[in-house]
């Protein structure tokens, strides 16, 4: 097993004789004559010489009413189809990063030339954003705070000494405590090993670890890792119950940027719960991962767990990958993460070229804002032809998606902005839901990853004369584009060497400039989460008493999203509708109430149904409230508390 210094070493580990020209242009491979692939692997090309036709792209009125400045898109639009054609057109705007090894393929896309000479000056416009980005601009100005992601992969970027050093000072006491874990200096309480991460966090405190964690790491790493990314508790339970005895020697990592995020909060208090149940120390388990002075902090310092690791105010949730937030976890697991870093910078210098043909990201904002009309008329479905690659879609959707949905622009327009993301992998989703994108409803377009690497060198064999198991991989990948772009629907494709440290850091960092600048071409705020701060005033007494702290900023909770803040109001009427039932459970005889009953005495009359559902819930696991009655038939039932709460009563 490699030492975590040499984990955290910065060689390049891409082989240069891994070119992609032997293999996009080795021909025999769409040679075979087996039935099955030739079927599939033929149909493209025959389709590829009908004839063009046209097909319909109207903007929807009514965006058209805030977006009077769109660069002009022709309504009638047929993808080119001369196989000559194609070709140069491929060849033409391929664009390739050597020292990556990656290539972005956006001839699938119909972007005309009169497109991109007036979408120009929106890309001048664009990258100057980047840049001031990069220096340092408030660009959340909601939360007054600058957006500094891409300094973590190159320190010296950090507009101030100051977040120069709190970067790399944070960056070595992430390596030196994963070194220390998997040397087997720090030991659990028992004087053993560590063997199993448990990761509590949620949205972009998983995200990124999770995707990281099946692209890269080892089969048997130092440390496995397993997620609890919801307040499920049956999920929880199985989490848990998965780790048995090795809770034992589990390092708990709790992520969380507010330190306040309510399912994470339930992640810590239940695995607490098992701690104290199986008769362990939590606190010498324990590790945090948030801002400084933070709820979770506190708890944490407090508590004296076993360390803390900060999250910069700068950095965004869904692009804390590089951060502590997804480098610990990647260290433990034996990922080298300071290769994940270097991909990423490397990414990011060929992202600050001005020169649009040049940029990869600006190509993939180019193809997203030609794809979806500038307005997210269109989905994007993320196929990575790769099992490892998997979470890249769901990594991507929270991204994407969290970025740029967004109410108004940047000038208070309601635009309603957006790009839907959805995809698993290929060629598994070939048989799911492909069949729809070929032959369904228009709408979408498709990013194919791709992958050259099949195997790591000397592994693989041929289970066929000429044919190897990646060689059908690599054919549904080029023959579901094919088929698709057959049917005017349009692709780009990223192709990457190998799933490595590097190229997945690249990816990152490829797409998180694509979001910025995409961002800047409708006019969008990617940075910003507004609504995020709401007050959620219920959990307060249950706060202070299961984590131990005196005082709680629960006045600035973090709601982050209407959903939660309803959650919030859902659980304030649960305890209503429980002081109401103990009440008249307290009576004697004990009062039986309809759910109009209910919802009177909660003065809420208007909640009458979130009432009658509070009650099924809480009927259907064991909380001491009896129906009577049909659940089905709601106004028939009377219920009431199994036994009064008389504390509760004079509360
Ligand atoms: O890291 P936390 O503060 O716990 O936040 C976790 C997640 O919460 C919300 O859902 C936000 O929309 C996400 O952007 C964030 O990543």
């Amino acid at each position: 097993m490699a030492s975590l210094s040499s984990l955290c070493s910065s060689s390049p580990s891409l082989n240069p004789k891994h070119s992609i020209c032997k293999t996009t242009l080795n021909p025999p491979r769409l040679k075979t004559s087996l039935a099955y692939p030739a079927r599939t692997l033929l149909t493209p090309t025959r389709t590829l010489l009908t004839p063009t036709r046209s097909i319909a792209r109207d903007i929807p009125a009514d965006l058209s009413k805030t977006n009077d400045n769109l660069p002009y898109k022709p309504k009638q639009l047929g993808l080119e189809k001369d196989p000559n054609s194609l070709w140069n057109r491929y060849v033409d705007w391929l664009y390739q990063h050597k020292e990556l090894g990656l290539y972005l393929d956006v001839s699938r896309i119909g972007f005309t030339d009169e497109f991109v000479s007036e979408m120009e000056p929106r890309f001048q416009k664009a990258f100057k954003y980047m840049e001031e980005l990069e220096k340092g601009s408030i660009a959340n100005p909601d939360e007054g705070r600058m957006v500094g992601h891409y300094w973590l992969r190159n320190s010296s970027l950090a507009p101030k000494p100051i977040l120069k050093t709190q970067i790399d000072k944070a960056l070595d006491a992430v390596c030196d405590f994963a070194d220390q874990v998997v040397s087997g200096k720090i030991k659990t309480p028992d004087g053993e090993r560590f063997t199993q991460i448990l990761s509590v966090g949620i949205g972009g405190s998983a995200l990124g670890p999770q995707f990281v964690a099946e692209a890269l790491a080892p089969d048997n790493p130092p440390l496995k890792i397993r997620f609890i990314d919801n307040t499920d508790p049956a999920g929880i339970d199985h989490q848990i119950a998965q780790l048995g005895p090795e809770l034992a020697s589990t390092l708990v990592i709790v992520i969380s940027k507010s330190g306040g995020t309510p399912e994470t909060r339930n992640g810590l208090l239940e695995v607490q719960k098992a701690f104290r149940e199986a008769g362990l120390d939590f606190a010498k388990q324990g590790v945090a991962i948030t801002q400084e002075n933070s709820l979770l902090d506190n708890t944490a310092r407090i508590e004296g767990w076993l360390a803390r690791f900060p999250m910069f105010d700068w950095v965004g949730g869904r692009t804390s990958e590089m951060s502590a937030v997804g480098l610990l976890p990647a260290a433990l697991q034996g990922i080298d993460i300071r290769e994940m870093l270097a991909g990423a910078a490397v990414m990011d210098e060929a992202n600050r070229t001005t020169v649009l043909r040049n940029n990869p990201a600006a190509l993939l904002a180019l193809c997203w804002y030609w794809a979806s009309d500038g307005v997210g008329s269109k989905d994007m479905v993320v196929l990575p032809y790769k099992d490892s690659l998997l979470l890249f879609s769901r990594y991507l959707q929270q991204l994407v998606m969290e970025s740029l949905g967004k109410e108004l622009d940047l000038d208070g327009n309601r635009v309603n902005q957006g790009l839907a993301v959805y995809g698993n992998k290929g060629s598994t989703d070939q048989h799911a839901y492909i069949q729809q994108l070929r032959e369904g409803v228009h709408n979408f377009f498709a990013t194919f990853i791709e992958v050259l690497r099949d195997r790591p060198p000397g592994h693989d064999w041929e289970l066929e004369p000429g044919v190897t198991c990646g060689d059908y991989l690599f054919g549904m990948l080029q023959g579901t584009r094919s088929a698709l772009y057959a049917n005017d629907r349009e692709s780009i494709t990223v192709t990457v060497q190998e799933v490595t440290p590097r190229s997945v850091g690249a990816l990152i960092g490829l797409y998180e400039r694509a979001v910025g600048i995409y961002a800047s071409l409708v006019n969008i705020n990617a940075y910003h989460q507004p609504g995020k701060y709401c007050c959620i005033l219920l959990p307060i007494s249950h706060l202070i008493l299961e984590m131990k702290v005196i005082s709680v900023v629960v006045l600035a909770w973090p709601c982050v999203e209407a959903g939660k803040k309803a959650a919030g109001e859902v659980l304030a009427l649960q305890k209503r509708v429980l002081a109401v039932l103990n009440e008249a459970s307290c009576k004697e005889p004990v009062e039986p109430l309809t759910i109009e009953e209910v919802a009177d005495r909660c003065h809420a009359p208007e909640d009458i149904e979130m009432i009658y559902k509070i009650i099924a819930h809480m009927a259907a696991n064991d909380r001491a409230l009896i129906a009577e009655g049909s659940c089905g038939s709601p106004r028939s039932l009377k219920v009431f508390l199994g036994e009064c709460n008389v504390d509760e009563l004079y509360a």
